[in-house]
């Protein structure tokens, strides 16, 4: 997979407030890219010096292997803050507006409100669309110029669950359809169903960085419970690959084992074996949120 921008060394101070601190990150070609963080940890000053708006103190950024000039500039779409619409004018007559502030010559607009799902209520007023119809028109005001990359800031900030859904829809068929999408987020849950890869920062460090997968490849954790949870607290410590165990909030225990290595079916006969009838069996996965809060915090 190449690389669309290689992020390297970047450091910026805002007086004597250190907001990135030596960062480097590879950004690949096609990839959506969540960029998570506690507030305030340098995201959209990270953002802001890719898009060349902020000036990094030292450290470059280097857009498919050269400097960000400013044809390079027009590959990239941004939505830091939601364009104003005007609100008693359709979609298609607001995007044809934004088109020629850009100075996009024949800008496909039928083609970008395809894109972004709002073709058939191109002739509706803005004033009557929902939210998540809103952001969605936004993001189109984006595509008018057809770049490569896309940048948002939230994307999905201030939606409801079907607005934010609908978001996270046009987001996947955009990297489909051959879109790298870098998105800063809070929503965690967001980013685990939408990103290929994240990098997490905390106070301008970088703390991780990698494909969701890899990040997301804990131990496997199995939660049992049996009426004799004596018993079966001795016996899990036989389970193949025990690394650990600990007991949840409802009293269930929580054995981790080694990824990929976990076996249900062994696991109700050993402890069958030692005379422990199992009432929880279930095989759970490590959430993004935990991982998260385990290295944030
Ligand atoms: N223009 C500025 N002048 C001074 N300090 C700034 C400026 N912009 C950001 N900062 C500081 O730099 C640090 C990083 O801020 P930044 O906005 O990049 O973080 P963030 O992760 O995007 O936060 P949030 O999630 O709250 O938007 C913070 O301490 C912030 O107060």
């Amino acid at each position: 997979m190449s690389t669309v921008f290689k992020i390297q060394q970047l450091t910026k101070f805002y007086g004597p407030i250190h907001a990135l601190n030596n960062v480097s990150i590879d950004i690949p070609k096609g990839s959506i890219f969540g960029l998570l963080g506690p507030n305030g940890s340098g995201k959209t000053t990270m953002l802001g010096i890719i898009m060349n708006i902020t000036i990094a103190t030292s450290g470059t950024v280097l857009f498919n292997d050269t400097p960000l000039t400013a044809d390079g500039r027009k590959k990239i779409g941004t939505l830091l803050e939601t364009p104003n619409f005007y609100h008693y004018l359709s979609a298609y007559d607001n995007l044809k507006i934004t088109a020629t502030i850009k100075g996009i010559k024949n800008p496909d607009i039928d083609g970008v409100l395809k894109q972004v799902n709002l073709y058939e209520r191109r002739f509706s007023k803005f004033q009557t669309f929902s939210l998540g119809m809103k952001q969605r028109l936004a993001i189109a005001t984006c595509l008018l110029g057809d770049p490569e990359v896309m940048i948002f800031d939230e994307p999905t900030n201030g939606l409801d669950p079907v607005g934010i859904n609908e978001i996270r829809n046009l987001i996947k068929s955009l990297a489909k359809n051959g879109k790298t999408i870098v998105m800063a987020s809070h929503l965690l849950d967001e980013v685990e169903k939408v990103c290929t890869h994240v990098a997490i920062l905390k106070k301008g460090n970088l703390l991780v960085q990698g494909g969701i997968n890899q990040i997301m490849n804990q131990d496997d954790m199995i939660e049992l419970n049996a009426s004799n949870h004596d018993l079966l607290l001795e016996t899990v410590r036989q389970i193949p690959h025990y690394i650990k165990h600990e007991i949840t909030d409802n009293g269930n225990i929580m054995v981790y084992v080694k990824q990929g290595t976990v076996d249900t079916e062994g696991i109700n006969q050993l402890c069958f074996k030692n005379g422990i009838v199992l009432n929880t069996l279930s095989l759970k996965t490590e959430s993004l949120e935990n991982i998260f809060i385990g290295l944030t915090s």
